[in-house]
């Protein structure tokens, strides 16, 4: 506990917080983003969406229940979202030293070391997440002795490309072919398409998939600004004259709306954690969903052809968009959850029934 070293979290307006490292000792930049469960860490640590972000979990405790075996099942990993962290760093309040769970075989610590990503604690969270409140999402970074960054806007680049698969990649043989366009692709949405007799191809984000046969079309969650996956936006634009089935989730959900002609944007602070509740346009039924997103469709520039699909209790933002006469929808939330309430979970069903009533 001696040699523990201090490190100082720095916002772009100047701001400073003074912290201790409990993790790798490096200074690193990116996006300050707050995010609200209670638990969850492991998942949402190796989430690719958090690819560029500095995560701040508002729940004062992290690590008492360690980091689980890194078991597989298929080759897909049991507890973790992908095969490594992503984000840039983790600022917590309090570090547990001490962990103790079923599973777990590591302290948060060690893992933060291994995987080469910071992580500070003895910061005042509830203040800094008031901060991000108040002035929207921040730049930031974590700084060593004195041992300085630039700051780093991930939204600037196409993050999307660092975190794809390099190659295609299959799973399952059930009796639906879904093709899924993996932008930074969460294993738990994996782990629900094969529990629905789905057999996956996973391909880049770059992937012509405009010629191929399947019986669905998967577009995947993934990091940073959607305006800057192009190239897929082109592609799922070709798919919207066709009628195979699409489902997509969080970044695939904005990536659809591009591709129908309608525009996202950045939010102030944007929605991250487990208890962010839904509701059906022209119903009073609410689903508490687990969110991690900046941006969101802009609903007012829906194509008449598009309809909301789910709205935001909280703020009245678009949750999700359904084509009004053709197989497609997607949601702005996991419904494949992960961590969180798994509510929503059978939209994964409507996707299976629309591809089962596809004229093939
Ligand atoms: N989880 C996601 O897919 C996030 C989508 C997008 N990067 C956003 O922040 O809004």
């Amino acid at each position: 506990m001696h040699d523990l070293k201090n490190a100082r979290l720095v916002l772009e307006d100047g701001t400073v917080y003074e912290g201790t490292s409990f993790g790798y000792e490096k200074s690193v930049s990116g996006e300050v983003v707050f995010y609200t469960a209670m638990t969850g860490y492991p998942e949402s640590l190796t989430d690719p969406s958090y690819k560029g972000q500095i995560l701040v979990p508002t729940y004062p405790m992290i690590g008492n229940y360690g980091v689980p075996v890194d078991d597989e099942c298929d080759g897909i990993s049991k507890f973790f979202e992908s095969d490594r962290i992503h984000c840039s760093a983790l600022v917590i309040s309090d570090y547990s030293f001490q962990y103790s769970h079923w599973n777990s075989r590591k302290n948060l610590g060690d893992w933060l070391k291994e995987q080469k990503v910071p992580g500070i604690f003895g910061v005042d969270t509830r203040s800094l997440t008031q901060k991000l409140r108040e002035n929207g999402a921040m730049l930031g970074k974590i700084v060593f002795d004195g041992k300085e960054v630039p700051f780093y806007d991930p939204n600037k680049d196409n993050i999307v490309a660092q975190v794809s698969t390099e190659g295609i990649m299959e799973y399952g043989d059930g009796k639906y072919k879904v093709l899924l366009v993996d932008c930074g692709v969460k294993n738990n949405i994996l782990r629900c398409l094969l529990k629905r007799d789905v057999a996956i191809k996973r391909v880049p984000w770059d992937h012509d998939f405009t010629r191929e046969t399947y019986d669905g079309l998967f577009l995947s969650n993934g990091p940073g600004d959607p305006a800057m996956c192009g190239k897929t936006i082109e592609n799922i634009k070709i798919m919207l004259e066709k009628s195979i089935p699409i489902m997509g989730v969080c970044l695939g959900n904005q990536l659809m709306a591009r591709a129908a002609g309608a525009q996202t944007y950045k939010m102030k602070y944007g929605h991250r954690g487990h208890n962010q509740p839904v509701v059906q346009p022209g119903s009073q039924r609410c689903y508490i969903t687990s969110q991690n997103h900046g941006f969101a469709i802009d609903e007012r520039t829906l194509p008449k052809e598009w309809e909301p699909l789910f709205v935001n209790v909280n703020d009245g933002s678009n949750e999700g968009i359904r084509h009004k006469t053709k197989p497609f929808f997607s949601t702005q939330f996991h419904p494949e959850a992960s961590s969180g309430p798994v509510d929503t979970e059978f939209l994964f069903d409507d996707f299976i029934r629309a591809m089962e009533r596809t004229d093939r």
